[in-house]
């Protein structure tokens, strides 16, 4: 068997922080798990490098099941993102490890592929509606499918999604937290106008969809879908916070236009009351932050049975391992729907060598064993953690909002 003889954490912040937890084998084989959790990463590194290392040494890499029941269930406290996150690390590792043991790239052991490619959505984003406009029409040039626009409020400094960089968008933007001011009433004046601009522009034949980031009520959600009909949205991302998923059926009766949640969600329970009673469209749950490749496949089979199909986060706070994890599932899995992709910067391409490719919209896990990336430690090395927060939010009076 593939005896685990060593496990460690590497943090690199080459432009932004990343963990990796990488397992060796006694045969010399090692797996990489991503375990990045945006503005909290060194609590996930410690989870995995003070409680879960020492259980892992002298294991059968093999047993990848058995890893994921002894972390989940033998912890005692279940669930959470530290938690889950730390578990995906185990989980993703030992299939990469598993894949190159076998010589076959970790879609082949899922089932193989389902599809050709993967199709991705790229972020338009913009001070303006004709900045945005213009931005998405360069994503389209490049052959993007599915592009997801994001402009600035009039009245408002700065707004979720929004960056001066077109391509490798930060949100972790400084050392202590910035603080964004918000107004729904502005807001919602400027989106469905953006979308008309995008339609009239683009034409038909693009997916365009919106991110409103956890800031709207049910009923504010379901006038904002109802007035973006017209203009076919692939999907409207987290429109209410979900932590009371009861939420959406109320934006679900009022509007036709779909819905997808669970970038943040960690297990299969935060997303099963939205499945069984098809609340949602698309579940956006993914490797890193919801228990890895073995968990993330359980919450997808459960939303086969009701026509949800997956849409995984992809911001570059996911590592390139995060992403080639996401890339093979995405292209095995029967209900696909769509995968968020958000470049990296060269730095941290350098850092993760990778096998994955882009062209013209669609993008694929390539060949090699395994996940098919690699981390130079030594480069990696050179690169110090650096603290970072996520920005807050507050209205315009002051109170403390959802960011
Ligand atoms: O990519 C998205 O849809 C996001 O909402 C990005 C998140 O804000 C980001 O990953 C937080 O760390
Ligand atoms: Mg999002």
């Amino acid at each position: 068997m593939p005896r685990i003889i060593d496990a460690k954490v590497i943090v690199t912040c080459p432009g932004r922080n990343f963990v990796t937890l990488k397992i060796e084998t006694e045969d010399g084989v090692y797996g990489l798990g991503d375990a990045t959790l945006n503005g909290r990463e060194l609590s996930v590194a410690s989870y995995l490098s003070d409680h879960v290392v020492p259980l892992l040494i002298g294991r059968d890499a093999h047993r990848i099941e058995d890893i994921w029941q002894y972390l989940y269930k033998g912890a005692y406290w279940r669930r959470g993102p530290v938690t889950m996150s730390a578990i995906a690390a185990v989980d993703t590792a030992l299939w990469d490890i598993k894949g190159k043991l076998a010589g076959l790239p970790l879609y082949q052991l899922l089932g193989g592929a389902s599809r050709d490619g993967v199709m991705v959505y790229g972020h338009a984003n913009g001070v303006s509606i004709e900045e945005t406009v213009e931005v998405a029409r360069n994503y389209q040039q490049q052959g993007y499918k599915a592009i997801r626009l994001q402009c600035g409020v009039p009245g408002l400094p700065s707004t979720y999604g929004v960056s001066k960089d077109k391509m490798f968008y930060e949100p972790a933007d400084a050392d202590l937290p910035t603080e964004n001011l918000w107004s729904t009433e502005k807001y919602l004046r400027v989106v469905p106008e953006l979308f008309k601009a995008a339609r009239a522009a683009l034409g038909w034949d693009v997916h365009l969809l919106h991110d409103i980031h956890h800031r709207l009520t049910p009923i504010e959600a379901g006038r904002l879908g109802k007035d973006l009909e017209p203009y076919r949205p692939f999907w409207l991302e987290d429109a209410t916070p979900a932590e009371n998923q009861d939420a959406f059926r109320l934006i679900r009766q009022h509007t036709t236009t779909p819905l997808a949640v669970g970038e943040i969600f960690n297990s299969i329970w935060d997303a099963k009351h939205l499945i069984e009673n098809q609340l949602i469209d698309y579940i956006r749950a993914t490797v890193v932050h919801a228990g890895g490749i073995t968990h993330l496949r359980r919450i997808a089979a459960h939303a086969d049975l009701y026509q949800i199909r997956t849409g995984c986060h992809g911001a570059t706070d996911l590592s390139p391992v995060c992403m080639a994890a996401a890339l093979h599932f995405d292209l095995s899995v029967p209900n696909f729907g769509v995968q968020e992709y958000m470049r990296h910067t060269p730095e941290t391409d350098a850092v993760f060598p990778h096998a994955y490719s882009f062209e013209r919209g669609m993008m694929h896990p390539g060949e090699k064993p395994g996940l098919g990336v690699e981390l130079d430690e030594v480069l990696a090395a050179q690169y110090p953690y650096a603290r970072a927060y996520l920005p807050v939010n507050r209205l315009e009076d002051g109170t403390m909002y959802n960011w």
